[in-house]
């Protein structure tokens, strides 16, 4: 159970990417609280999708909308620099992939920005410990990371109570981002173990009704 505020995030990988700037803002306009960037690179994940040039033309059509940029990236130390510089609210990668993430993070914190760091599924929280202090968000990824649609992994729901417990003995309160086959059937749960940023493509997107769809997602999410 977390107190930290209910951010629902739709992520861009599910809309119409020849209509994006229109489809951002029917999300926004629903009721979309961040705009959540999937960026792959078809190393560290089997998919390509988007990089620097979508996220400055997002930040020049959105000025407002928060853009929460998750790098499926193999070497991110040497992107999240020109991510936040390209105009991302919050910049998070995935650890394991980076030779430095103690100076990746704060790359990202000196130019002014939240970072966060992403977990997979088969990935321990330990990678977490050594820089809770200095981070904003922990992602729990809770499909493989590679592309949208997938099934939610249910054992990840136990891993965002076990971070949150965590969370709780080192004395910080970030945000927990849940990414993966989120939906109003599992909304409710993820939030009572923690969560407060619920990320969701396909239940979104893929929805006749954004406003709906959004609402839904934070009727079963609110506590
Ligand atoms: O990072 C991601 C995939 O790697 C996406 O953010 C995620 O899959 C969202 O899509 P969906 O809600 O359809 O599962
Ligand atoms: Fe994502």
């Amino acid at each position: 159970m977390t107190t930290r505020p209910l951010r629902i995030a739709p992520s861009i990988l599910s809309a119409d990417f020849a209509r994006l700037g229109e489809q951002c803002q029917e999300v926004i306009d629903a009721g979309a609280d961040w705009l959540h960037v999937d960026v792959m690179d078809g190393h560290y994940v089997p998919n390509i999708t988007i990089g620097l040039p979508v996220v400055e033309a997002l930040r020049k059509a959105l000025p407002d909308a928060f853009l929460d940029v998750h790098l499926m990236i193999d070497n991110p130390d040497d992107f999240v620099g020109p991510f936040a510089r390209a105009g991302a609210d919050l910049v998070c990668f995935h650890p394991e992939a980076s030779r430095h993430p103690h100076r990746a993070v704060h790359t990202i914190k000196s130019l002014g920005k939240k970072a966060g760091l992403a977990i997979n599924p088969a990935t321990p929280l330990s990678w977490i410990d050594h820089l809770a202090h200095d981070l904003d968000m922990v992602l729990i990824m809770s499909v493989n990371p590679g592309f949208g649609g997938q099934a939610f992994i249910p054992h990840t729901l136990e891993k965002i109570a076990q971070l949150k417990a965590r969370h709780d003995e080192l004395g910080v309160d970030l945000d927990i981002e849940v990414d993966g086959g989120v939906s109003p059937s599992n909304a409710a749960q993820l939030r009572q173990a923690g969560a407060n940023v619920l990320v969701a493509g396909s239940a979104i997107f893929g929805a006749p009704n954004y406003k709906e769809a959004i609402d839904a997602i934070r009727q079963q999410a609110t506590l």
